[in-house]
């Protein structure tokens, strides 16, 4: 019999609790010790590994993350890991997959050929691939399963229920798989904008049918929210088309917790995110959908703490 081990970085140790309780046979879930050095550097330390690892590390505010999920890797390699699965809830760096200008780093294809030299597998959750439409030509060699969060966002609003006559609207073109995913599971009506990016502090946003939302809810759906720019230039132009309320829904937040003011002030009711992410916006949880993407990995295995 295999064993399994499921260790984190800190800042994804809550998620990947509920991970761990939810594949219930006691799997515990190790916290990778980081130490920073007075010079900046780190210093990590694994647990002691299992047959298969799974690492769990979600890679917003990704620079120090990814030098210690490197040394994870090494560290785990050599303690005997013959499998290391990368669990990313949030995947780092897609958004460049060209160079938009001569000289740029195509930073996803970077990306994807690093952590396929660490890890056999990556499983994540409404990585920003646009133009990629295959999630393992960003991997080579590996395995790799791009999720959906869009089932777990459904269940969540469904099971609170909402107004029927609520338009689901997606700001840009990209948005427009998740956008119809979600509607089609609420069975509600969708429309997706137009989106012109000027920088990365300002967009353009205009919609086919600006009668559209007259008198009705509107739900806005995104991957993520950064900057939070896209979510507060189309709030403002769904209040100008007379949308009843604005709530809004994203997989990934990437923004301050503090802009929420700033979003309420553009006409947004509020925003929920999924916990790929930890934020104070976190409401919907992606446990179960993650644990059913790793059940392949359970197998016959038993955990590395039931062998000691
Ligand atoms: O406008 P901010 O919040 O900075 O960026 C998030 C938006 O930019 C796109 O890549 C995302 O899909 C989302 O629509």
């Amino acid at each position: 019999m295999s064993t399994i081990a499921l260790q984190a970085l800190p800042s994804s140790t809550g998620a990947a609790k509920r991970l761990a309780a939810r594949f219930g046979f006691g799997l515990a879930c190790d916290e990778i010790a980081l130490h920073r050095f007075p010079d900046g550097e780190l210093r990590v330390t694994v647990a002691p590994t299992a047959d298969t690892t799974i690492l769990f590390a979600s890679l917003d505010q990704p620079n120090d993350k990814l030098i210690a999920l490197l040394f994870a890797a090494e560290a785990l390699r050599r303690g005997g890991a013959r499998r290391l699965v990368l669990v990313a809830p949030y995947l780092c760096y897609m958004r460049q997959d060209i160079a938009f200008h001569p000289g740029e780093a195509i930073s996803q294809r970077a990306m994807g050929r690093l952590l396929a030299t660490l890890v056999d597998r990556v499983v994540t959750v409404d990585a920003h691939l646009h133009r990629t439409s295959d999630i393992r030509s960003v991997f080579p060699g590996i395995e790799a399963e791009n999720l959906s969060a869009m089932p777990a966002i459904a269940d969540a609003l469904a099971a609170e229920g909402i107004d029927s006559a609520t338009v689901v609207i997606g700001p840009d073109a990209e948005s427009g798989p998740w956008v119809s995913d979600l509607a089609g599971r609420l069975r509600l009506q969708h429309t997706v904008a137009r989106k012109r990016r000027r920088d990365d502090r300002s967009v353009d946003i205009d919609f086919a049918d600006p009668t559209l939302l007259s008198g009705r809810p509107a739900l806005m759906v995104d991957d993520i929210v950064s900057s939070g720019t896209t979510l507060m230039v189309a709030a403002r132009a769904l209040r100008t088309m007379g949308a009843t309320a604005i709530d809004a829904v994203v997989t990934h937040a990437l923004f301050p917790a503090a802009m929420v003011t700033a979003f309420t002030d553009a006409g947004v009711r509020s925003i929920r995110s999924t916990d790929s992410v930890p934020h104070p916006t976190n409401a919907i949880a992606l446990d179960e959908v993650l644990a059913a993407a790793l059940q392949s990995e359970l197998g016959t295995t038993c955990s590395r703490e039931t062998t000691r």
